[in-house]
């Protein structure tokens, strides 16, 4: 079976080719600031990665009727289960038309599905956990206003296949389990997982610890004063969350080599880099706590936990909690892959996506 993954990110398209299980090729289309910066909306970007995909193919000797399904990152859909979804019009429509939050995993499905249909025969498109998983026990929900209910927005995907590859490596199953997973990207997801549910996640855009290029959780008084001081227009303060906060608002990178490198000769940057460690362990520890303290394994994942100085700041703090793994960068692109072969072959049934209201 030949599966085509799409996961668009906020400045790159990641596009792969699996063999069965097997990842054949993989490259990332790196989209400019300047180039993003073009258009309005992230789904006004849809023509422009979907041609850089194509040229992929193209590029490859590859055509669309080679492939015997795509597999896309979900994007954000109301609250769903986990599981691999087919996309159709109705999901299309929603994420073109309907969603309520912008973001290039958006995009996803929409590109696999319009490419799709330039085959010369059916190919199936799917998309597998998607960033709007939610399987969050009531009492996670409540945020203490009721005008605002906390959302579950993480990086799903590659929590559980990292999730149930630490499982297998100890020779067990993912849902036999608990392990509190930290994706330490350019967003932070940290998630407990209770016997293979996600019981709980701060939400990557909005909560939890700041990032290379998101401020997390903020001091909400302060929040509201700027919202109401005439400098910053909506977008502006927006961006001041996600893309200009964290590493980015105190050292102008998003990069956390870099920000190493300057911590060489300026004791400020070491401080900056440690105070995300420690407000990611802070988060670590309360998920611990959402597990009772019950807690088989805690694993950091993602781009940062390449770096060991980085990890081993966390690791400080932490410790004691659980055994600890690392699996730098991520499975993203096999996690997508895997869930379209598991439909493909018969595994597991896809399902189909409605919204609640139809
Ligand atoms: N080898 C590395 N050492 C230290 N940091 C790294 C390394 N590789 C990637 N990173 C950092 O990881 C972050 C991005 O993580 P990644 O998982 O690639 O994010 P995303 O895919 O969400 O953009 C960046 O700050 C980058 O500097
Ligand atoms: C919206 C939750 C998932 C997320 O933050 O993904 P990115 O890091 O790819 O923006």
């Amino acid at each position: 079976m030949r599966i085509l993954v799409i996961n668009p990110g906020a400045t790159s398209t990641k596009v792969a080719v699996f063999e069965d299980k097997q990842k054949i090729l993989q490259e990332i289309l790196q989209h400019s600031v300047e180039e993003l910066d073009k258009y309005p909306t992230v789904m006004d970007q849809k023509e422009m990665r979907a041609s850089a995909v194509e040229e992929f193919l193209r590029k490859h000797n590859l055509t669309i009727d080679q492939f015997d399904a795509i597999a896309a990152r979900g994007g954000i859909l109301p609250p769903v289960e986990s599981g691999t979804y087919i996309v159709d019009e109705t999901m299309v429509d929603y994420l073109i038309n309907k969603t309520k939050v912008q973001h290039a995993s958006n995009l996803a499905a929409v590109i696999g599905y319009e490419l799709s249909k330039k085959a010369s025969r059916t190919i199936p498109v799917y998309i597998t956990d998607p960033v709007s998983v939610d399987e969050m026990i009531p009492e996670a929900r409540l945020s203490g206003i009721r005008d605002i209910e906390r959302k579950s927005l993480s990086h799903i995907s590659n929590m559980r296949a990292v999730g149930i590859r630490i499982a297998e490596e100890l020779g067990k199953k993912f849902n036999e389990l608990n392990m509190v997973i930290a994706h330490l990207g350019s967003g932070i997801s940290v998630a407990p997982f209770e016997k293979g549910r996600m019981i709980d996640v701060n939400n990557a855009n909005d909560e939890g610890p700041f990032s290379v290029e998101r401020t997390g959780e903020l001091p909400v008084g302060d929040v509201v004063k700027l919202c109401y001081s005439g400098q910053y227009t909506k977008e502006q303060m927006k961006k001041m969350f996600v893309g200009k906060g964290g590493l980015v608002a105190y050292l102008g990178t998003n990069d956390l080599r870099e920000a190493f490198k300057m911590a060489e000769s300026d004791p400020k940057a070491l401080e900056v880099i440690e105070a995300m460690a420690y407000q990611i362990a802070q988060e670590i520890g309360a998920m611990c706590v959402a597990l009772k303290g019950k807690v088989d394994a805690i694993v950091l994942t993602g781009g940062m936990a390449y770096s060991e100085r980085f990890v081993d700041m966390i690791k400080s703090y932490i410790f004691k909690f659980a055994p600890i793994f690392v699996v730098p960068g991520e499975m993203e692109m096999e996690a997508l892959a895997y869930g379209a072969l598991r439909v493909l072959t018969g595994v597991e049934e896809p399902k189909i996506w409605r919204p609640q209201e139809v």
